[in-house]
């Protein structure tokens, strides 16, 4: 029988997350990270930035505990909605078909619970609101631009990735050595990425991305963080990945949700795109400069939900990118660790 064409997904679109204190997130996305309020209710606020007409790329639902509650596709049409649903029913995992106006501002949708454990959800109807791309007399120093990307810890990286790659992702970059691939980078849009696949244990977010147009909007908000004294929401960076090559900055939010700023990866759209695979013991993979990759940004993450809202059980991740290189700090294995010399010392 005819395999299913998988749905023709365009990019990440948006991400819900489940805080707790919702004036607090207000504060951090708004006031600090410079997101743009479409519209807000009693128990949500739904934000964009500033070049995006969509009603919103991110969605914080007042919640008992911190959670990923959805990751969301957009395909390129309602009949591409339809696909996806045939698609998953056929791939066996659970597949619920919403109304629009299930969230404010989207249409008609197909949730799944993926294999990897993730709610996601393909969509393509939503209210269009005003793209405030040139709006400089309201853009702030720090101005985001958009969603760029997902990043999702998982305990089989090697299997995430064949099953995005039937999705029609391409793989645009790897860390690998003769025995793992520990983490993927895989794309639908012509950048970098959508989703980022981290080894670890999950199903966990590790991240939600904005891209900003430049390193100074970026290093605005380290410098709105140090004048705020809130210095500590700095997680990792700024600095340039290896990966991507992206001027990054990491920063935890009041519920310790990971955001990434983003600038500067690059095109990915000829089809014979090459592949970039990083040796896992390369410390110039994670942070060109071989800057320190702190030893949260390898291990902590968020609660993923089911389609009915319950937190996921997490399988263990077999491999560990940190127990071979703890990143570009230069820590080697561990046996060096053991030494007392660090890896990169001479
Ligand atoms: O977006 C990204 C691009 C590169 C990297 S890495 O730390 O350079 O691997 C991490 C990341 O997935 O957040
Ligand atoms: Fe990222």
């Amino acid at each position: 029988m005819a395999s299913i064409a998988p749905p023709d997904v365009i990019r990440s679109a948006y991400a819900e997350l489940v805080v707790t204190d919702l004036a607090a997130a207000r504060w951090f996305y708004v006031d600090v990270l410079g997101l743009v309020v479409t519209a807000e209710t009693d128990d949500a606020l739904y934000l964009r930035a500033y070049e995006e007409y969509t009603h919103h790329s991110l969605v914080l639902r007042l919640g008992e505990a911190p959670a990923l509650a959805l990751l969301s596709y957009r395909v390129r049409g309602l009949q591409e909605v339809d696909a996806a649903e045939a698609y998953f029913r056929d791939l066996g995992v659970r597949v619920q078909r919403v109304p629009a106006g299930t969230t404010l501002g989207i249409g008609e949708a197909v949730r799944i619970e993926d294999p990897l454990g993730f709610p996601i959800e393909f969509f393509y109807d939503c209210t269009h609101v005003e793209r405030l791309t040139q709006r400089y007399d309201l853009q702030p120093a720090n101005a985001l631009s958009r969603l760029d990307h997902f990043n999702v810890l998982t305990p089989d990286v090697p299997a995430a990735e064949a099953y995005y790659r039937k999705l029609g992702f391409g793989v645009s970059e790897t860390i690998e050595d003769a025995d793992n691939l520990y983490a993927a980078w895989l794309f639908r849009k012509q950048t970098v990425h959508d989703i980022a696949l981290t080894n670890g244990d999950g199903p966990r977010l590790h991240h939600l991305a904005f891209a900003a147009h430049e390193r100074g909007n970026i290093l605005s908000t380290c410098d709105l963080l140090g004048a705020l004294n809130k210095q500590g929401m700095i997680e990792r960076g700024p600095g340039r990945h290896g990966v991507s090559n992206a001027f990054y900055l990491y920063v935890r939010d009041p519920d310790n949700h990971r955001i990434e700023l983003y600038t500067t990866d690059y095109y990915t759209g000829d089809p014979d795109n090459p592949t970039v695979r990083w040796d896992v013991h390369d410390d110039r993979r994670r942070d060109f400069w071989g800057n320190p990759v702190v030893h949260s940004w390898y291990s902590e993450g968020t609660v993923v939900l089911d389609l009915d809202g319950k937190p996921r059980a997490l399988g263990s991740a077999a491999a560990s990118e940190e127990k071979v290189r703890v990143g570009a700090d230069g820590f080697s294995v561990a046996e060096d660790l053991g030494e007392g010399k660090l890896g990169n010392q001479v």
